[in-house]
């Protein structure tokens, strides 16, 4: 059944960030907006951490008139349409418009995409209070999770907490220079509309839409998909206080959200499991990094397979045993946020690169990372240090060897030669065996 109801406003949409990822995602954005007038504006306001940038001399802008000078990154974004520093040597639709302005860039906004490094999140979600559309809907990018006193939060949950707005999640095996290259990839969203923006009727035959977690077909994108809440229910109950999307929008269906991060290179699977997709996108950073310590070791394939399997299960144990049972495994077994992710990551992921480099160089990695990568944000370390911190408040280290083992790494308590025995559960059932 098809809605005919016309609507009279569209939806505007901010991206909240400009790194490598948020940049590429912009651009994923911007072409879907200009194709679906219907649904959306067409310009796509795209928020920038502003600072000053010089373009470098090999550069293809060098001869520019922008060039010789440093400039701000903005004007260098909104008169060359390539985001130089982070994104350098792919051309942005032109209906990208980089604003150092926050509150300026989220005005008006229904959508906001959050993607940005996710140490920074917790001070943009402050600076944003007060500052955005009271219906708006969100969907986190971000790769990470918010560790403090009070336990272990999903970003997609932590940001509808603060700003009081229902948050989805989008992650994948989604290497941005290669999405940004418009070279094939697919990605997971995690999107439950809240029942009331589904205002179009569901399709005859499908009550309540899909199945928890299964894909969707398109065709059946327009009505309501129900799903259990899950463990501590605060999704479930936050959404039930959320403000209405008015009627003069189009409905954000999943239908719409499809449309809007869809594109022929980047193939997007909508699924009800946020937590599944949220952990994979977090958890493999850390895996990523001891496959870059075994391979930095020269230790071939089959080491980094031992650890991206014993990763792939800390990740399933970690979901289960701190969100619940509506985890799915199959998110991380079947969806390309699972294990297509750690894949992906622990193959060409800058993670895993660092690692790999700072075993083989005998460096840290923070400086690796930093001599690397000009600017953008390694977010395994951290995450490595946090799901510590977290799992050793739980007094669960020993049941999650390899994230434990990373951290030990990393703190210079243990090497990388010592991985195999940190994860060695056969001595362990040895030892229980007498
Ligand atoms: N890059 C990828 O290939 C990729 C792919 C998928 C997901 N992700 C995830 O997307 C998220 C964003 O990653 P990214 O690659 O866009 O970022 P990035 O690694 O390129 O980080 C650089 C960005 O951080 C910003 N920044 C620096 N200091 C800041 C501050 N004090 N406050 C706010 N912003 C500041 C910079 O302005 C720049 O926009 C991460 O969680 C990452 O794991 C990245
Ligand atoms: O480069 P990384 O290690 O941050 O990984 C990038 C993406 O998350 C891969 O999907």
């Amino acid at each position: 059944m098809t809605s005919l109801a016309v609507h009279s406003k569209k939806h505007k949409v901010c991206i909240v960030g400009s790194g490598n990822w948020g940049t590429t995602i912009a651009k994923v954005v911007a072409e879907n907006t200009n194709e679906h007038g219907d649904i959306f504006e067409p310009e796509v306001q795209m928020w920038v951490f502003e600072e000053e940038y010089e373009i470098p001399k090999d550069s293809k802008h060098a001869s520019s008139e922008l060039a010789g000078k440093t400039q701000k990154l903005t004007e260098l974004i909104n008169t060359l349409h390539e985001n130089v520093k982070y994104l350098p040597n792919i051309a942005l639709p032109k209906n990208i418009v980089a604003n150092p302005d926050l509150a300026d860039a989220v005005k008006d906004a229904t959508i906001l995409v959050f993607n940005l490094p996710h140490q920074f999140i917790g001070r943009i979600c402050d600076q944003l209070k007060g500052k955005i559309v009271p219906y708006a809907r969100g969907i986190s990018c971000i790769k990470g999770l918010e560790v403090s006193d009070s336990g272990c939060q999903l970003f997609s949950d932590s940001i509808g907490a603060k700003l009081g707005i229902y948050c989805g999640a989008l992650s994948g095996a989604n290497i941005a220079t290669e999405v940004a290259q418009e070279k094939f990839s697919e990605t997971t969203v995690a999107y439950e509309p809240p029942t009331m923006d589904s205002q179009q009727p569901t399709p005859a035959g499908t009550p309540g839409g899909s199945p928890h977690g299964s894909h969707l077909d398109l065709t059946q994108l327009d009505g309501e998909v129900k799903r259990q809440p899950r463990a501590g229910g605060k999704q479930g109950d936050r959404k039930q206080r959320l403000m209405a999307l008015p009627t003069e929008y189009p409905p954000l269906s999943h239908k719409n959200m499809t449309k809007l991060f869809h594109r022929p290179y980047f193939h997007v699977h909508l699924i009800n499991d946020v937590v599944g997709v949220s952990l994979g996108g977090a958890l493999k950073n850390i895996v990523a990094l001891a496959a870059g310590f075994v391979d930095g070791l020269g230790w071939g394939d089959n080491a980094k397979a031992a650890v991206m399997r014993v990763g792939i299960v800390e990740e399933v144990k970690f979901g289960k045993t701190f969100f619940g049972d509506s985890v799915r495994t199959a998110t991380f077994t079947e969806e390309s946020c699972g294990v297509a992710d750690l894949i992906t990551s622990c193959s060409g992921g800058r993670n895993f690169r660092c690692a790999k480099m700072a075993v083989q160089e005998g460096k840290n990695i923070d400086d690796i990372e930093k001599r690397e990568l000009n600017g953008q944000k390694l977010q395994g370390t951290s995450t490595a240090y946090e799901v510590h911190s977290f799992l050793k408040a739980e007094g669960k280290e020993d049941e999650f060897p390899l994230f434990t083992a990373v951290w030990r790494v990393l703190e210079g308590e243990k090497q990388p030669h010592d991985i195999p025995d940190m994860i060695n559960t056969t001595a362990k059932i040895l030892n229980q065996m007498g």
